[in-house]
């Protein structure tokens, strides 16, 4: 479909999508500084495509220090309308098994050492996240993880820890027992606030790779176990990207396109006319 470009931000073990025709990596610069690596654009069965990966290819960006807001502007920038996040995560779930993949649809935000915003004093925005992603997005997502082969859970509320350590297990029994969070990741948030701020229609794509440290068949979490799992998701997740063109539609009946049309504050008089020029290419079609 013309009016749709869809934008894939690759996690843990995700750091190129193959088989896109005319690939070609790109360099990006955004008034949030450069994006976590450049964008490989390209076209998936006439719909064009834009990859980034949020740690940067070898993995170089800490969860911490992904430029959350970069990213985001430079999809943006690129056209992008549809913006699908994958990432690996932990399950709270006996039922979500490693290897499977959860359609993520709220989130608990406990990150709190990043950007979280793309306005600022002179320009004040506040948009509703009560329904954090897009729900057509999210169902394209999700048939187009089976399409691939994949198990697919529908719905799960994923906890945005800062990191870069793992949970104790006291925090993993809270999230799970008491808050009753379904996956934990360290990268969701803020990035699906700011695609909200961006009006991107967004999907978070979560993979999972261990139980945490909750479970009591299974050890505390290790990387080396992560990465094992890390392998059979990639492909799985290359097969869902594969599979996505043909399934996403737009723009979504959410609003997820206009969700900026009443969140300004800031009186036009009172507002920083370096702070409109900073963020036109966010707002521009609100400013
Ligand atoms: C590789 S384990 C921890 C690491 O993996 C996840 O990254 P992403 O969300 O980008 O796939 C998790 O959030 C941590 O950053
Ligand atoms: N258990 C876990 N906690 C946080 N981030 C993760 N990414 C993959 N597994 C994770």
């Amino acid at each position: 479909m013309s009016d749709v470009v869809i934008g894939i931000i690759g996690g843990s073990g995700l750091y190129q999508i193959a088989g896109l025709e005319g690939a070609e990596w790109r360099g990006a610069t955004t008034p949030w500084g450069a994006p976590s690596d450049d964008l490989l654009h390209g076209e998936l069965d006439g719909t064009p495509m834009v990859f980034l990966p949020r740690h940067g290819r070898g993995h170089v960006h800490t969860p911490t220090s992904v430029p959350y807001r970069a990213n985001v502007a430079a999809m943006k920038a690129a056209g992008v309308t549809h913006l699908v996040s994958v990432s690996a995560c932990g399950s709270f779930r006996d039922d979500m098994a490693p290897g499977e993949f959860v359609i993520v649809d709220q989130f608990i935000d406990r990150t709190f050492a990043r950007d979280k915003t793309f306005f600022g004093p002179g320009l004040v925005a506040h948009v509703s996240v009560a329904h954090p992603v897009c729900p057509a997005l999210s169902s394209a997502c999700a048939a187009a993880a089976r399409a691939g082969g994949a198990t697919v859970h529908e719905g799960g509320t994923y906890l945005a820890m800062e990191g870069p350590q793992f949970s104790t297990l006291a925090e993993s029994r809270l999230y799970r027992d008491v808050w009753g969070c379904d996956v934990i990741g360290m990268t969701n948030m803020p990035e699906a606030k700011l695609a909200r701020e961006a009006e991107l229609h967004y999907a978070s794509v979560a993979m999972i790779t261990d139980y945490d440290s909750w479970h009591p068949d299974h050890g505390a979490v290790q990387i080396t176990e992560i990465i094992e799992t890390l392998h059979g998701n990639a492909a799985r997740a290359a097969a869902m990207v594969a599979a996505l063109p043909r399934l996403v539609t737009a723009p979504c009946e959410a609003g997820c396109h206009t969700a900026l049309e009443h969140a300004i504050m800031t009186a036009p008089e009172a507002r920083d006319p370096g702070m409109i020029e900073r963020l036109r290419p966010i707002a521009g079609r609100v400013l």
